[in-house]
């Protein structure tokens, strides 16, 4: 069964794990118990991706019950996220070529491939535990962080598979689907991020990790780096929050955000009263190949963006509304309806909710609408970290929990 994508259903769950989030996770979270028990892991990833709980909130949460020192794996954990945000926030041409790569991967297949394509994705290679995490991630919109990366290593290596299509099979499935975690995930296992480096799964490993539920034969002994037919870019700018408008604005909300209520101090800062908040009714499809999304993913996504307005609306004291499209022809009557003057949204990262935007932007300037996206001060610290690996950026981590002001003394 689909779990409820709403905030109070994400803030139950984190409230739940906190008390494991200490030094049980550090020694138990890299095992995969199975769905039937995902107690040494939070399960939070769908709602963080959507910001039905925001990550500031689900690391407060544990600093609050835990030392940075008994929960620092954790906290990692959640700013690897960030991590991931940030660096393709600052090379977005890697997500852009990504996506261009996708449909050509799939039409140059041969025949033989394309036979062990449709196979790895309905779960039949015959090889074990690979084929149960296919069945389970189109089951459930979930897996366990091994798994995916057992996955995505048995794909790229032993399978020989294109890495753009199992990250594409990953995107469409996940609930938690997620451009930057999800693309630079695959890249990393492939050897394209850390160059040369890869992840090669073995037997013996799973075996452990998995206590002994599976123990497949035949796997890769060998992962050599896939080569990259383009060069890492440089690292550019990284975004810094706009000026925001006074006056009656309209928010619109979008499936990278849903917790419009945190917004309001920068808003009030600015001067802005929110006449209206709407979110369309479904997400942006993650995918350029059919079936863009999966009606598990579907459905968990449009009821984040009914929960995120609903929520909005109750909170700005104001109507919500739901609208078709983030497109100009749905929006323009909406901000009409209501008087507003210009429009605020929260920043949206690389990837397909930014790329409408930009569309619609460009769409509105020409009617003489303002938009403007409120970029959190958790991203706007962080992000401009992301030029290097993830061990530098960890060093940063104690500084920015610090200008966050969470926990105690995170030295
Ligand atoms: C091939 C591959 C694809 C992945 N695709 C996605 C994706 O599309 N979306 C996604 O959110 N995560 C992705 N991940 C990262 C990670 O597997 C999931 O975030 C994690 O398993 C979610 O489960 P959890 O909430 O129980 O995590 P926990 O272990 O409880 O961690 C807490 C939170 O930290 C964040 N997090 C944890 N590990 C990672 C990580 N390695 N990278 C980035 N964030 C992390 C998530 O927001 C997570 O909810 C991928 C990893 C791999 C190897």
């Amino acid at each position: 069964m689909t779990p409820e994508a709403t905030r109070d259903e994400g803030l139950a769950r984190l409230a739940d794990f906190v008390p494991r989030a200490g030094r049980a996770y550090a020694a138990e979270r890299n095992t995969d118990r199975g769905p039937q028990d995902r107690s040494n892991v939070s399960t939070l990833s769908p709602w963080v991706r959507h910001r039905l709980v925001t990550e500031r909130e689900v690391v407060e949460a544990v600093l609050h019950r835990h030392s940075l020192d008994a929960a620092g794996k954790f906290v990692q954990e959640v700013y690897w996220r960030t991590y991931w945000k940030g660096w393709l926030e600052l090379r977005p041409s890697v997500w852009a070529r990504y996506t261009a790569s996708v449909a050509p991967a799939l039409d140059a297949l041969s025949a033989a491939e394309r036979v062990t394509y449709d196979d790895a994705v309905a779960g039949r290679t015959g090889i074990e535990g690979f084929d149960d995490w296919a069945r389970e991630l189109v089951e459930l919109g979930y897996l366990h962080n091994h798994a995916r990366m057992w996955f995505a290593s048995i794909w790229i290596f032993t399978l020989r598979l294109p890495w753009q299509l199992g990250a594409d099979f990953f995107l469409r499935h996940l609930l938690d689907g997620d451009p930057a975690s999800n693309t630079l995930s695959w890249r990393w296992v492939a050897g394209l991020q850390t160059v040369g480096k890869t992840y090669l799964a073995t037997t013996q490993n799973i075996e452990f990790a998995t206590e002994g539920r599976f123990r497949p034969r035949g796997l890769a002994t060998s992962a050599p780096a896939v080569e990259d037919d383009a060069p890492l870019p440089t690292p550019g700018p990284a975004p810094r929050p706009a000026p925001l408008p006074s006056g009656r604005v309209a928010l619109l909300l979008h499936e990278d955000d849903l917790h419009a209520e945190s917004l309001e101090p920068m808003l009030s800062v600015a001067g802005a009263e929110v006449v209206a908040v709407a979110s369309p009714t479904a997400g942006e499809a993650r995918s350029p190949a059919a079936d863009p999304a999966r009606a598990v993913v579907a459905g968990f996504t449009a009821a984040a963006l009914a929960d995120g307005h609903a929520r909005a609306g109750a909170h700005y004291g104001v109507e919500a509304n739901a609208l078709d499209g983030l497109t100009a022809s749905a929006i323009l009557p909406w901000l009409r309806a209501h008087d507003a003057t210009a429009l605020v949204t929260p920043y949206a990262p690389v990837g397909p909710v930014r790329d409408r935007l930009d569309g619609l932007e460009r769409d509105l300037a020409a009617e003489g609408i303002a938009v403007s996206r409120i970029l959190r001060p958790w991203d706007a610290r962080a992000w401009p970290h992301a030029t290097r690996g993830f061990f530098p950026f960890r060093e940063r981590i104690p500084a920015l929990l610090r200008e966050e002001q969470i926990g105690r003394d995170p030295r």
